[in-house]
């Protein structure tokens, strides 16, 4: 593609510069990693955490790139094809979804603190009940038919997410739901995506390393309402949470169609809960039409989720009954609230993703409505992370769980010692078990009828990143290794 072809309407900022010769350079393919840059490539230069695009634009050029567009102020070489665009990493992402050229018809996208891989989940299996080729693009990884992979990044970088959507537009996927990450909204990560709906589940606390304030994590959530869905699209919001007013009042006003579900919703109006061991009943309400919801996993927090996903499969055209009938069959994403087994006295073992302190508190107190013994935590937290959650997760398990072991998450470039410590300052009671798979087999062969334990925060992960090596580890598969030993 001619790079006047790739900026066109789309970015006349970069149009305006293509004097010449410049406008006719033939773009092979593009990204904003010098290192994978190959000859004829667009790079594209962003200020990122750790280093600066800017630097790397020599490399880039020696290794063949055919034009390099960055940020305001980049040195215009004379002659040398180098663009300055205000905005680098909208066009890279914008520029991404023209090259790779198509997407899946219908792509909802879901943001908040807590549940958003559980939503895309659901959503992706309501449109694949009603017969649609459907996909997920999330935490786990990418599900659609006949592809099961395991992911890195909640929200993808640009260049792989839009050769990711181009694939699955090919291979007949229509309808796609990912989860928006703020890290991924505050990037520019989904620019170039075509929404036709997008959700709200709540906010709590989390990346405070990353974000200077909550109100700027709560504006980068915004974005998804604000500047990526299109004027009057549906936007579904989970209404019962501290942030939903806000949410629901950056949606109206950039023009959408709002749609809140829950306690308070008015699309979808939650009425009543029952809760037994291993599902839950609901009545909801759609205007005058009132209908019962089955919904086979544990956790109350997994309506709400339940509740937002067929908001955006009501959304996007499946008729109430069948979203409703489809939530029937729900599997539970992997690692969120997963009953991995129990003991020969009937005592429950849990594999759960919580590693932020609602989403702790959440799983802890949904479990104890049906624990008539002791309930068992054991986490972690990770690091090179918002540090400010470690105390506060300590505090919440200490307050509502009966036993607590802490241990390590994924330590990466920190002291495992220190993140634990800045947990047990705050977990009275507690016990520390540095090794993982140790404090597992501890908590495991503790229980007794009645007990339910929790195993907290890395939910599918399939390795523990120690340092800057990732050795292969499965809470799922230390859980099982413990239960098979009684
Ligand atoms: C903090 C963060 O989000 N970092 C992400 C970001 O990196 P960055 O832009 O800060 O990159 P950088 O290292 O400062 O480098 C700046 C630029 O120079 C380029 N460069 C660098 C070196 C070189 O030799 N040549 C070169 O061109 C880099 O490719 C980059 O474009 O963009 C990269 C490419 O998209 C991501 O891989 C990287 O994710 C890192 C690995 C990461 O750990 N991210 C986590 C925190 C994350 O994004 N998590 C969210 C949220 C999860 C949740 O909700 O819980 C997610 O969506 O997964
Ligand atoms: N609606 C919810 N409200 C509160 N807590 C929730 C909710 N949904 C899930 N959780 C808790 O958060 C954990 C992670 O859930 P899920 O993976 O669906 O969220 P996520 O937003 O995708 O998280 P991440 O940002 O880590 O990708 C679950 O294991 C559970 O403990
Ligand atoms: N997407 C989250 C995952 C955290 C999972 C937890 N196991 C940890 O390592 O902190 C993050 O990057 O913050
Ligand atoms: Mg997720």
């Amino acid at each position: 593609m001619k790079i006047k072809d790739l900026a066109g309407a789309n970015c006349p900022e970069l149009s305006a510069q293509l004097k010449g010769d410049f406008a006719n350079i033939e773009i092979a393919g593009i990204t904003a990693d010098s290192r994978q840059v190959k000859p004829g490539d667009l790079f594209v230069a962003v200020a990122g955490t750790k280093a600066n695009g800017t630097a790397y634009i020599a490399d880039a050029l020696s290794r063949g790139a055919a034009a390099v567009v960055a940020g305001p102020g980049a040195e215009a070489e004379a002659g040398a094809p180098i663009f300055s665009l205000s905005d680098p990493r909208r066009f890279l992402a914008t520029a991404a979804a023209r090259l790779y050229g198509h997407q899946p018809e219908t792509m909802v996208a879901v943001t908040g603190t807590a549940g958003k891989t559980s939503v895309a989940s659901f959503t992706r299996q309501i449109w694949a009940h009603s017969g649609l080729s459907a996909a997920m693009i999330g935490t786990t990884g990418v599900i659609a038919p006949g592809r099961n992979e395991y992911g890195s990044l909640t929200t993808p970088d640009p260049v792989s997410l839009h050769k990711l959507l181009a694939e699955l537009a090919d291979a007949g996927v229509t309808h796609a739901a990912m989860e928006a990450s703020s890290h991924g909204l505050d990037q520019s990560r989904l620019d170039g995506v075509r929404l036709a709906a997008a959700a709200f589940t709540n906010l709590g606390r989390d990346h405070m390393d990353y974000h200077p304030t909550v109100e700027h994590y709560m504006a980068s959530k915004m974005r998804l309402f604000g500047t990526l869905l299109p004027k009057g699209s549906p936007a579904v919001i989970f209404a019962d949470d501290q942030w939903s007013d806000q949410a629901i009042a950056a949606a109206r006003k950039a023009g959408h169609d709002v749609r809140t579900v829950g306690r308070k919703g008015d699309f979808i109006a939650l009425k009543r809960v029952e809760h037994f061991r291993h599902k839950q009943s609901a009545e909801v309400h759609i205007g005058d039409d009132i209908f019962e919801i089955h919904v086979p996993l544990a956790g109350d927090f997994q309506i709400a989720n339940a509740l937002v996903a067929a908001g955006l499969a009501m959304s996007t055209g499946i008729p109430a009954k069948a979203a409703f009938s489809a939530l029937e069959k729900l599997q539970g994403a992997s690692g969120r609230l997963e009953l991995v087994g129990q003991t020969k006295d009937g005592a429950l073992a849990y594999v759960d993703y919580a590693h932020k302190p609602d989403a702790l508190e959440n799983v802890l107190t949904s479990v104890r409505p049906f624990t008539t013994g002791r309930v068992v935590i054991v986490f972690g937290c990770g690091g090179d992370r918002d540090k400010g959650k470690r105390p506060i997760m300590g505090e919440v398990a200490s307050r509502l769980a009966d036993v607590v072991i802490v241990t390590d998450d994924n330590p990466r470039s920190e002291v495992p010692e220190v993140i634990r410590s800045e947990i047990m300052a705050a977990a009275k009671g507690a016990t520390e078990i540095a090794d993982r798979a140790e404090a597992i087999r501890t908590a495991v062969g503790m229980l007794k009828t009645g007990d339910t334990l929790i195993v907290a925060g890395k939910g599918h992960e399939e390795g523990q990143t120690i340092g800057s090596v990732t050795l292969p580890f499965s809470d799922h598969e230390e859980v099982r290794k413990a239960l098979g030993g009684l």
